[in-house]
């Protein structure tokens, strides 16, 4: 396969996962003989504490600074709507563009709340990808120019990347990269999504069995997961959070959709999420067993089921305060504290 203008191939790819550096450590320990100083009893902000020293670690500076925040809601449709796997029809996903541009989704509030930008990008919302229960996604020039286009879609934008979707039918497709990618049975990954009946579960769980029966043998390598299952807004929010490791540029992943798109690359490397961290545990059903597949813990149990980034965006305004904080504070010198006691 050759290289376009606006795709690359899969190997160039897993070549920008081997440059992904790790953390600077540099910062942490600058971050952290602040924070000794700063006028609190030594650990007392607990997570938020952590959370500083993890913007930095990933910005690469300290301290850290969170001044362009930028929620990316990545739109995608898929043939295995047809199938009967949500419980809203396919056409909610582009109508939900529309409301996102004209500022009336959840998301909307929360990045007003949290000042945080928002950029929606709709991927070919008029041609749904393959469904995944009798044929590949995407083949791979297809899928390869979509991580490039989510690569190229935070490119210079940003200083904290929180990651969303909207896509209807794709927890169906994210339960399906998981399976495939962590192993289990269908219905261990299958939840109900936007509120399907038992009915709805049964053919969504059907649909994902279908799906690894029909690319059985197929699915060993992450990015065939990817192409052969996969959305369009999965394959550029894998590029997304790969570019932004590449730039400096910590990630908050939203829930259980955007979380499948991580567990891809998680995959390939595992220290490819170590600039991430998972905003909350979605209510949908399997989304608890993903996080402990990929061995982390997410910050918040709101028994939020939304997708769009929502949790990321109500995540990004905790991380905005511990940065805040970070910064803000007063040492104990300047504020003549006195600091802990010699007894
Ligand atoms: C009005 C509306 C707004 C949404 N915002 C996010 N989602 C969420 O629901 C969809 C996934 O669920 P399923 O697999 O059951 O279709 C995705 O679009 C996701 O982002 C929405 C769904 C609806 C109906
Ligand atoms: O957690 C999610 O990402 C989610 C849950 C239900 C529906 N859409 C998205």
């Amino acid at each position: 396969m050759t290289t376009s203008a606006t795709g690359m191939p899969f190997d160039d790819i897993l070549s920008l996962i081997d440059q992904m550096a790790g953390p600077d450590e540099d910062a942490r320990a600058t971050v952290r003989a602040r924070d000794a100083v700063l006028t609190k009893p030594a650990g007392s902000l607990g997570r938020l504490e952590d959370l500083a020293e993890w913007v930095a670690v990933w910005q690469r500076q300290a301290p850290p600074k969170v001044l362009r925040p930028l929620v990316a809601v990545f739109a995608g449709n898929h043939g295995v709507a047809n199938q009967g796997v949500s419980a809203y029809p396919a056409s909610v996903t582009q109508q939900m563009v529309e409301n996102f541009a004209a500022g009336g989704a959840a998301v909307n509030q929360l990045c007003i709340t949290n000042d945080l930008g928002l950029k929606v990008f709709d991927l070919a919302l008029d041609f749904p990808t393959g469904d995944i229960t009798r044929e590949d996604a995407m083949d791979e020039m297809s899928c390869a120019r979509t991580i490039a286009f989510g690569m190229e879609a935070i490119a210079g934008g940003t200083d904290l990347l929180c990651i969303g979707e909207m896509g209807i039918a794709n927890t169906t497709i994210a339960a399906a990269i998981y399976a495939a990618l962590f192993g289990g049975d269908a219905a261990d990954w299958c939840g109900r999504g936007t509120g399907v009946d038992d009915e709805g579960l049964k053919r969504k769980v059907d649909a994902v069995e279908k799906a690894l029966a029909f690319h059985d043998g197929n699915l060993d390598k992450p990015l065939e997961v990817l192409r052969r299952l996969g959305g369009r807004e999965i394959a550029a929010m894998v590029g997304a959070i790969l570019a932004a490791r590449l730039q400096n540029i910590p990630v908050i992943v939203d829930g259980f959709v955007a979380s499948s798109a991580a567990a891809v690359l998680y995959a390939l490397d595992k220290a490819a999420l170590d600039h991430c961290i998972f905003a909350h545990v979605s209510a949908e059903s399997a989304h608890s067993r993903a996080l402990d597949a990929m061995g982390v813990k997410a910050l918040f149990d709101f028994g939020m089921r939304l997708g769009e980034g929502s949790g990321a965006a109500l995540a990004a305004g905790i991380v905005k305060a511990a940065v805040q904080i970070h910064e803000g504070m007063a040492t104990f010198e300047q504020a003549s504290v006195d600091g802990p006691a010699e007894n």
